[in-house]
């Protein structure tokens, strides 16, 4: 940083004793030039992602509130009718009580019991005016009244009869309604709305928190209290000495003081100096606002390389994040959504087709099971045999990051300028040439591997090497634990991830082992979440600050919906690999490793090179294996647990070759025990 230039000025002048100077026309031109411009017309009309579910609301809503009324109209015609003969008789009641002035009555009586006869007279006066002018409106009216009965009776038949009938007995139905039961019911009961945020409310509500604010000292504010997004923004400069991140660790205090649920109440440091508080006070709380849908559940792309859509923080903006050259934690206890969390982001990823994914979810929940069709692997369960298929994958992983470390380094040596910073960019990653293509690897439940006993030490060490090391390389972990202790989680993995999820957690313990030391001191406490904050979590590492968000809430269905979407676009671009073969394969009700023995059967041969068995498979499903190479078959069967290997036989052409291919031997037998080699 450049040392700021001193420059003795003439005539120091202490600043507290400076005039505040006067503004000069130009001063004013220059601050609306300056200013920022409103825009013509509101910015949701012109989003359609803001402007499209406004417009269904209001249309789903006018649909139920027709249908509500729709059903109680013969209701409303019986009440009515009730009603119309009380109609009738106020009506009556008014032009008798108008035409002898009977609000005055009481006046004139007492005139006339007091002897007050001057009084009397003047009462008497201004009854004979007022009488006289209603009489001219009564005449009016009764005219007009006459001419509808005459017209009525006489003149008016069939269904003019009868509407000119209803249209009466409604307006005496009006006229003779209960004030205390409404003709019509009301067809939904809207929120209780949060009253305006005022900068009197806050300041109570600061110095009532404990041990913040001493008696006395001043709170002041820079700006008035701003209306900002769905809620109130109050800029306030705490007393000396006291910072935001006080404030922000007695969040349910504040939000005590505000009278407000506390997932409205939003405190975050200000902007200009480190006293300096911005509190964020929403309408809604985040739990039950309404939140826009995941943006790419119909169509769109993603780059792993980009912001991939995560959710949307407490003024309904998006959240993006960035998961190249970062790994991510996801933390939280049970069901508050953290497998949620690591799918929308694994939604992201399946979207870009050059992104590879490795999934593992450790509960056996298929929670992920979406994301089958097209993981490069895959595993769901608790299983040793789960836990052991996960393991391999990391062995493999931690070889590919080996790899791809060597082939960067020949890369940066022939071309510096196609890896800046001997890191995989975009272009290199398109490249199927170098096998540098985004991997991201989904642990979730990632306790049940590091706390296994056989399988455990092993997998926490693989894991964070591949922390450390795959980052620059793009290979990616994101790992969800509801355990965040030693024994589950080891100290490195969690202090080497950039990217930090946690959600409700017990306490602040976890939340530091998530989040990182001292965020729970620094009020970044997600300990402050309640069961109902399903979804919503602090996000540290996403931003330069520590922010809060929800995820979008992606049901297994949707999930389907855009893994399949991303599957179609995969297969377009010939992207699909590993298992995501094989269980393309089965979706079309096909068994690869039957099909395998069938063409071993055909060819009276216990092996077949990969090459002469995608050929053999095509003949015998076109529909399933059109298309498949030596490498396809390969993917696919390493999918399935079974490794090709180099074959060194003669062939049918009587030359020996040394190729890629698989044993009988090698296929799991007909119990389905994996008897895999190679
Ligand atoms: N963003 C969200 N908005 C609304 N509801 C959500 C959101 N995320 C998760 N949920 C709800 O929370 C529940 C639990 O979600 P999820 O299974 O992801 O939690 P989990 O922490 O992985 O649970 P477990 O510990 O049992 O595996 C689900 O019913 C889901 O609908």
């Amino acid at each position: 940083m450049s040392a700021v230039p001193y420059e003795p000025v003439a005539d120091p002048q202490p600043v507290d004793q400076i005039r505040e100077p006067r503004r000069t026309a130009f001063d004013r031109i220059t601050a609306h030039r300056e200013a920022a411009k409103h825009p013509i017309v509101v910015p949701w009309v012109r989003d359609r992602d803001q402007r499209d579910p406004i417009l269904r609301w209001a249309a789903g809503y006018s649909w139920h509130v027709a249908r509500f009324h729709a059903v109680r109209l013969p209701v409303y015609v019986l009440r009515v009718l009730r009603r119309s003969p009380v109609g009738l008789g106020r009506a009556i009641r008014w032009v008798v009580d108008g035409m002898t002035d009977s609000e005055a009555r009481p006046l004139r009586k007492s005139a006339v019991v007091r002897d007050d006869v001057r009084e009397y007279m003047q009462l008497a006066r201004e009854r004979n005016a007022r009488v006289r002018h209603r009489a001219v409106a009564a005449v009016v009216g009764g005219v007009l009244v006459a001419a509808f009965l005459v017209w009525l009776l006489l003149v008016a038949t069939g269904p003019l009869f009868w509407a000119g009938l209803a249209a009466a007995v409604a307006v005496l139905g009006v006229i003779g309604r209960d004030r205390e039961k409404p003709l019509i019911t009301r067809a939904t009961t809207p929120l209780h709305l949060a009253p305006v945020l005022r900068a009197d409310v806050v300041e109570v509500a600061l110095r009532a928190l404990p041990g913040v604010v001493k008696k006395d000292a001043r709170i002041e504010f820079p700006d008035p209290v701003t209306r900002d997004g769905p809620g109130y923004l109050a800029r306030v400069n705490l007393p000396v000495g006291v910072t935001p991140q006080d404030v922000m660790g007695k969040r349910a205090a504040l939000a005590s003081g505000l009278r407000r649920p506390i997932g409205c109440v939003w405190p975050a440091p200000g902007p200009h100096h480190g006293g300096q508080l911005d509190l964020w006070v929403g309408d809604q709380d985040l739990a039950t606002a309404r939140q826009p849908v995941y943006p790419l559940l119909e169509k769109g792309v993603a780059d792993v390389f980009g912001r991939l859509p995560y959710g949307t923080n407490q003024r309904n903006g998006k959240v993006g994040v960035q998961l190249i050259e970062n790994n991510a934690l996801i933390g939280a206890m049970v069901g508050q959504g953290k497998t949620s969390a690591m799918r929308v982001l694994a939604l992201g990823c399946a979207l870009d087709v050059t992104a590879e994914l490795r999934v593992w979810e450790l509960k056996g929940s298929g929670d992920l099971g979406a994301l089958e069709q097209l993981a490069h692997t895959y595993g769901s369960g608790q299983d040793d045999e789960t836990i052991r298929g996960c393991l391999e994958d990391l062995r493999a992983i931690r070889a590919e990051v080996e790899r791809r470390a060597g082939e960067i380094k020949k890369i940066a040596k022939r071309s510096p300028e196609m890896c800046p910073n001997n890191k995989v960019t975009r272009d290199l990653a398109n490249r199927r040439d170098l096998g540098l293509h985004p991997m991201v690897v989904l642990l979730d439940e990632v306790q049940n591997l590091f706390s296994h006993e056989t399988y455990g030490k092993e997998a926490g060490k693989l894991a964070l090497d591949i922390i450390r090391l795959g980052r620059a390389f793009g290979v990616m972990l994101v790992q969800a634990t509801q355990r965040p202790d030693a024994d589950s989680l080891p100290k490195g993995i969690s202090s080497n991830a950039g990217i930090r999820i946690a959600l409700r957690v017990m306490d602040d313990y976890a939340n530091n082992a998530i989040l990182g030391a001292g965020m729970y001191a620094a009020g970044i406490r997600a300990t402050d979440f309640t069961v109902r904050d399903k979804g919503i979590a602090w996000l540290v590492g996403v931003e330069d600050e520590p922010l809060v968000a929800k995820s979008f809430n992606i049901t297994t269905g949707m999930a389907e919906r855009v893994c399949e979407r991303a599957r179609k676009l995969r297969e377009q671009a010939g992207r699909l690999t590993g298992h995501a073969i094989g269980a393309t394969v089965e979706g079309k009700g096909a068994d690869l490793l039957t099909d395998v023995r069938k063409v071993l059967a055909e060819l009276g041969q216990d092996w077949v090179w990969s090459k002469v068995a995608a050929e053999r498979l095509a003949e015998l499903r076109p529909d399933v294996y059109r298309g498949w190479t030596a490498d396809t078959f390969g993917a696919a069967m390493k999918g399935r647990g079974v490794a090709t290997k180099q074959i060194n036989r003669t062939g049918p052409d009587g030359l020996r070759h040394n190729w890629w291919g698989v044993e009988l031997g090698q296929l799991p037998d007909a119990t389905g025990s994996a008897s895999t080699s190679g």
